[in-house]
């Protein structure tokens, strides 16, 4: 089903422009059918009705011409008995019969002929009629020239010929004028039609035109307005990725996406995950960039931090206790090292090494980091801790390694030099304290912890 929330945005636009489009098709549609029947009820009006119309009209002026006639030939038959006079006069008469008749087949064939080729749409039935109407009025003529030449001829009870006479003149002048009443009433009534016909074109036209306004303002809004919305959204998304491209910090929180699969959805959720694989290359970046780090400080047989990152890290120590806080150092020395190696061999000496660095893990603090100095010389730094305490812990350092017993690895002991920062010390004088005390402890026969 067609659902308005989910499809593409083509396919609403698309939606929305088909209804458009239909609503001005129908409206096409509608005025051309409209406009048809208008110009066939004008032509009928224009080719039947008003030429009907000028015929009957005519009718009705011969009629009342021929009436005239009548009534003088009346008068002359009833008073002077002008023959030769009279004779004109009933030439005349005869005359405008013969123009009476022609108008009345006229009217007869302008009918016929309208509902023979179709031309006459509205009422058919009324104009059948009034062609039958037109018939009788032709016969009823007929009939009253034939009792007005009686009339003329009649030598005895003229009055009351002439009565007749006159009377069926009356009938014939109320037929034409109920004739030219009916021939009023249609063309009245095609004029209504049409009128009617106008009117709903009018109101259609006007319905169906500013629904497929309303329907053209909303397509432009939503479209405005969604475009609006949406390609905000859209330019957020990209500040947000182009800032964390620039800071290199991927923790920026992206929107949730919005509901839909429209293309404007697609191309968030395309954004969203190039921000994943930002942050996603942003931290292997920071991984890989963090193990060269340690590779760079570190030493690689004993993992122990190396002489580099000693001269960095001496120097922060040093500024910390130059704030006051306490600070220790223990020179470190395996003792006849170059025997071991030379009697179990380097790679034996390698494993003490190892072996010393991890013992010496195991007995210090998290904070206390072991840096080697080179060959099997190594220093400590002890945070917070003053001489005292450092002196404790290297004799608990000698004494732990002293006992290691291990079935592979020789018995190996080491001496220390211990130093405590004192005001204005640098790295070298720090340094030189406890290499001295080294060297005290070396001289002191080895395996021994002295202060510098
Ligand atoms: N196995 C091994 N030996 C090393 C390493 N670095 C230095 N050495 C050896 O350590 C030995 C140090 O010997 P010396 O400086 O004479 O010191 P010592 O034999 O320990 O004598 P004292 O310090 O006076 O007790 C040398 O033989 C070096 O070759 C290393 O990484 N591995």
């Amino acid at each position: 089903m067609f659902n308005w929330f989910s499809p593409s945005l083509t396919r609403k636009i698309g939606g929305l422009s088909a209804i458009l489009l239909s609503f001005l098709f129908l409206v096409i549609i509608y005025s051309v059918h409209t406009l048809q029947q208008i110009d066939t009820e004008m032509r009928e009006v224009a080719e039947i009705d008003i030429p009907l119309t000028d015929v009957m009209d005519e009718v009705e002026i011969l009629q009342l011409h021929q009436h005239l006639l009548m009534e003088k030939v009346e008068y002359l038959d009833k008073s002077t008995g002008n023959q030769a006079n009279k004779h004109n006069l009933i030439q005349e008469f005869n005359q405008f019969n013969q123009q009476l008749s022609q108008q009345l087949d006229n009217a007869v064939d302008i009918v016929r002929h309208g509902l023979n080729n179709g031309n006459i749409r509205v009422d058919r039935e009324q104009h059948r009629t009034f062609i039958k109407e037109v018939e009788k009025l032709h016969q009823q003529r007929q009939l009253f020239e034939q009792h007005f030449l009686t009339a003329i001829n009649a030598t005895h009870d003229q009055f009351q010929i002439w009565q007749k006479v006159d009377e069926q003149d009356l009938v014939l002048d109320s037929r034409i004028e109920s004739l030219l009443k009916s021939i009023e009433n249609l063309t009245e009534q095609i004029a209504s039609y049409t009128e009617k016909h106008e009117r709903d074109f009018l109101l259609v036209n006007s319905v169906l035109g500013i629904s497929a306004l309303l329907i053209g303002i909303y397509l432009t809004l939503y479209i405005i307005q969604t475009f609006r919305q949406r390609i905000g959204r859209l330019q957020g998304q990209v500040q947000i990725l182009n800032h964390s491209i620039k800071t290199m910090q991927p923790d920026e929180v992206m929107p949730d996406m919005q509901k839909g699969d429209d293309e404007l959805t697609e191309l968030e959720s395309e954004l969203k995950r190039m921000m994943e694989r930002l942050s996603q290359d942003l931290t292997d970046r920071e991984e890989i960039q963090q193990h060269l780090l340690e590779i760079a400080t570190r030493d690689k047989l004993t993992n122990a931090y190396n002489r580099h990152k000693w001269d960095e890290q001496i120097e922060v120590e040093l500024k910390l206790a130059a704030r006051g806080s306490y600070l220790s150092l223990l020179l470190l020395d395996v003792d006849h090292f170059k025997t071991i190696n030379d009697k179990y061999g380097h790679d034996a000496g390698d494993e003490v090494l190892r072996m010393l660095v991890s013992r010496l893990r195991s007995r210090l603090r998290a904070t206390d980091h072991i840096y080697r100095l080179g060959g099997e010389e190594f220093a400590i730094l002890l945070r917070q801790i003053d001489l005292g305490a450092a002196r404790v812990t290297a004799e608990a350092i000698r004494q732990h390694i002293a006992i290691i017993s291990d079935d592979n690895l020789p018995a190996f002991t080491v001496s220390i030099g211990v130093s405590c920062y004192e005001h204005n010390d640098d790295a070298d004088t720090l340094f030189k304290r406890a290499d001295n005390a080294l060297y005290k402890a070396k001289m002191s026969g080895r395996n021994r912890v002295e202060i510098g």
